[in-house]
């Protein structure tokens, strides 16, 4: 990873290439990144929240960004998926800007998407919210709460039922904010095994956490802090304890 002041670079390699239902790309020719950050940068609310992001991935890839709080992670999320728009550089899908309309349409069906908020739909049952996967939710190990209301769940049951959303809606390209907060050892298993498989089949993860997660080949991009950094409880409590 090369670093250009606070800008980023980051490469991701192929592992293996299963297109599925992708366009063929003919054999010979320089093979164009499924996806492409190019000198992305993000303001909100008029300040500069991410700079000159430069980021691949081919099929296969995966990407874990870390930073600490507010450094720009749901940020860089929330823009691939089409939330918000980079305020200067590109992001390209098989080639296209995604901003553009017509790309959008198409781009935003490749997305899958995990965050804190989006929660489950609270009236239905566990089984309505992903449709008639009920097997998938036996894997989740939901088994025994499909009739309940997903109002009733715990908040690692409800990851759990995000996880089972994310097979039964099968997309290529998974966006994951903090994936893994508030699930078990086994919820935490379970979600490093579907994003491997995932991955098997030439799907894309792009992941952001503070948490440790196995990712075989993972490329991490830790977004630097946006301000300096000042003295905090624990830098004095770490005083005292030098003291
Ligand atoms: N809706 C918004 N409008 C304007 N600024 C926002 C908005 N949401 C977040 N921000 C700002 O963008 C910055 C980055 O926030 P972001 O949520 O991307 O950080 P993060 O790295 O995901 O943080 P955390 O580790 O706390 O989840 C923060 O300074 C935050 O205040």
């Amino acid at each position: 990873m090369k670093q250009q002041e606070r800008g980023l670079l980051v490469i991701l390699h192929t592992k293996r290439l299963d297109l599925g239902s992708c366009p063929k790309i003919s054999l010979g020719k320089p093979q164009i990144p499924r996806l492409l950050l190019r000198n992305v940068s993000c303001m909100r609310n008029a300040q500069q929240i991410l700079r000159h992001v430069n980021v691949s991935s081919h099929d296969s890839g995966a990407l874990v960004l870390t930073g600490t709080n507010g450094s720009g992670k749901s940020t860089f999320l929330r823009m691939l998926a089409g939330f918000s728009k980079p305020s200067a550089g590109e992001i390209l899908w098989n080639g296209p800007d995604i901003t553009k309309s017509g790309t959008f349409q198409q781009y935003k069906l490749q997305l899958n998407w995990i965050s804190l908020k989006n929660a489950t739909k609270e009236r239905f049952t566990v089984l309505d919210n992903i449709g008639k996967a009920h097997l998938t939710l036996e894997l989740m190990g939901l088994g025994r709460l499909v009739k309940e209301k997903s109002r009733m769940l715990s908040m690692g049951q409800r990851k759990r039922l995000q996880l089972a959303r994310l097979l039964a809606i099968d997309r290529p390209i998974w966006l994951l904010d903090e994936p893994s907060v508030a699930f078990d050892d086994e919820g935490v298993r379970l979600l490093e095994y579907i994003i491997a498989e995932h991955r098997k089949k030439g799907g894309i993860v792009i992941v952001a956490t503070h948490l440790p997660i196995e990712i075989d080949d993972a490329m991490i991009l830790r977004l630097p802090p946006r301000f300096p950094r000042k003295m905090t409880l624990i830098d004095m409590l770490d005083r005292a304890d030098i003291s």
